[in-house]
């Protein structure tokens, strides 16, 4: 009897001593569900961005991450931020469909309004992803399926640049990416628009200017972003009148260039009913035509169009006449490099002109332009995703509204991943046999759901203008220590301008 009810009160000690660790465990785990991660205290309105150092913002960003860790909050404005810092942590969340949204920046929502591609959300950036996607492959600028139409034409415009700076002579000293913007640009207006101007005209000088400036104007950590009342401000609001006078006033242009391609496009079908368009315009209107009657008729509205039109033409220059512009900097400094990258073009390539598949063939001048990529991030502070409703980012619990950047500069420049990170050395991606490799900390299309649709068009770029210009000159600069390596912060980071020698060799 004793007996028993000794056990009896055991079981019962048991039963409430696991019911008591249940609870703090619960008590434990809501406490941290609830917790925000650690970040630096901000001030009502500006939050951290007093304390932002205006011209490399990325850099005070990552200082944060050294002190508070890979997952941080910090207020940019009155916006909840939450900065990423490590690649798997950065894969992790930008693999899941709650934070493919945007942040509620001036930018994305209050001037593109949420058309376009990189600006837009839910459906319509799904739809628009998926149209996109399918019209690159068409041209030939994806991993999969034939590159032949596409290597053409790179081909052409790259070669187009190396003529105009042979009839400067056999040594000119030129700014690169003043003329780079032509014959790059003209690329992606021929895909884009399926228009080619010439260099001296009107109209194509202003959509390079517009496009220069408005970059500049904008940065990712600019203020104007995040607090609305300074739009209101004569220093701001010179700013905004720019780019919303700029705005309208493309839209002008791109009435005309739609209106001459919807005539050109009806006599293309009636010549050839399968007409394969070449460019985003053409592909838009008839993708347009046949979803006339359907539920998907209203992704393919004339904002849409001029919305999408735009972002294409400037997600594909911008980004890849900076990165252009630093490998010729940093190749032009670094000529025992530019000697090895030459020595295995001269030796792969035998004096003709790259194709697609010799690439594979030329590790170091592969890893040559993935290390400009690493140590200039062209988009330091990456582009921000916002979250669509609460997720949990290690064990944290982030609102809904948030904005999450993805801190390229940092990843990139980790000296836990990188040995001597600022250090410039292309050996670091090649394998013990010399292969070239990408390590895992290695994202500058950044990752996951969003992550740039244009990666392998983009790669295709880099690879025929750098081994063109490599094969025909000895690029050198005068004073390597006049050389400013910083480069100037807006949504990318751009090179400082720097006279080149471009030499016949
Ligand atoms: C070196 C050149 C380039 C770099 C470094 C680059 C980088 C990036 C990055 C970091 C993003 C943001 C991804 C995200 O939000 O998760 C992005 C998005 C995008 N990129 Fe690129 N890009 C380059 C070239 C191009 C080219 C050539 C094109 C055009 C064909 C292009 C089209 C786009 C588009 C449309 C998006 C938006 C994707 C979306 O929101 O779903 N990019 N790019």
């Amino acid at each position: 009897m004793c007996k028993d009810l000794l056990i009896d009160q055991l079981e019962n000690m048991f039963m409430y001593i696991a019911l008591a660790i249940f609870t703090i465990y619960l008590l434990i785990l809501m406490r941290n569900r609830k917790k925000l991660p650690p970040g630096p205290w901000s001030l009502p309105i500006v939050g951290y961005l007093p304390w932002l150092d205006p011209k490399e913002p990325y850099k005070t960003l990552q200082k944060l991450a050294k002190k508070y860790g890979p997952v941080y909050g910090i207020y940019m404005g009155n916006i909840y931020t939450v900065v990423l810092s490590d690649t798997k942590i950065i894969r992790k969340v930008f693999s899941k469909d709650e934070t493919t949204g945007r942040a509620p920046l001036y930018l994305t929502h209050g001037l593109m309004k949420g058309y376009g591609i990189i600006c837009s959300e839910g459906e319509l950036w799904k739809n628009q992803r998926k149209f996109v996607y399918g019209c690159l492959r068409q041209f030939g600028g994806t991993k999969v399926g034939s590159h032949t139409t596409m290597e053409n034409l790179i081909k052409k415009h790259a070669l187009e640049f190396t003529d105009y700076v042979s009839s400067l002579g056999n040594s000119a000293s030129i700014i690169p990416s003043e003329h780079l913007r032509h014959y790059l640009g003209s690329f992606m207006t021929t895909i884009v628009f399926g228009e080619c101007w010439s260099k001296d005209d009107e109209t194509w000088k202003y959509l390079q200017h517009l496009q220069e400036e408005g970059i500049k104007h904008i940065g990712i950590a600019g203020p104007l972003n995040f607090i609305p009342i300074l739009r209101f401000l004569p220093m701001f609001k010179k700013t905004v009148k720019f780019l919303t006078e700029g705005l309208e006033k493309t839209h002008k242009i791109y009435d005309g260039i739609i209106e001459k391609h919807q005539e050109t496009l009806r006599e293309k079908l009636a010549v050839n009913s399968d007409y394969a368009p070449q460019n985003f315009l053409d592909a838009f209107l008839l993708e347009r035509e046949k979803k006339h009657n359907s539920s998907e008729a209203k992704f393919y509205s004339d904002q849409q169009m001029k919305y999408l039109l735009a972002d294409m033409f400037g997600a594909g220059l911008d980004t890849t006449l900076t990165t252009l512009n630093w490998y010729i900097l940093y190749i032009a400094i670094h000529t025992d490099f530019q000697k090895k990258v030459r020595e295995e073009l001269e030796s792969v390539l035998e004096g003709k002109t790259a194709s697609m598949k010799d690439f594979q063939y030329l590790p170091f001048f592969e890893a040559s332009i993935a290390e400009v990529q690493r140590i200039r991030s062209t988009v330091p502070i990456g582009i921000p995703h916002g979250t669509l409703c609460d997720i949990d980012i290690n064990g944290f619990i982030i609102p809904s509204n948030t904005m999450v950047v993805p801190l390229l500069w940092a990843v990139h420049m980790d000296d836990k991943a990188w040995k001597d990170p600022d250090n410039f050395n292309p050996y670091r991606f090649l394998d013990e046999n010399g292969k070239f490799f990408k390590p895992e900390h290695f994202i500058p299309f950044q990752i996951g759901k969003r992550m740039c649709v244009g990666d392998e068009l983009a790669k295709m770029l880099l690879y025929f203008f750098c081994s063109i210009i490599l094969q025909i000159y000895e690029l050198s600069v005068d004073n390597i220590k006049d050389i400013d390596l910083r480069g100037k912060c807006g949504i990318t980071l751009t090179s400082i301008d720097h006279k080149i020698t471009f030499r016949k060799y």
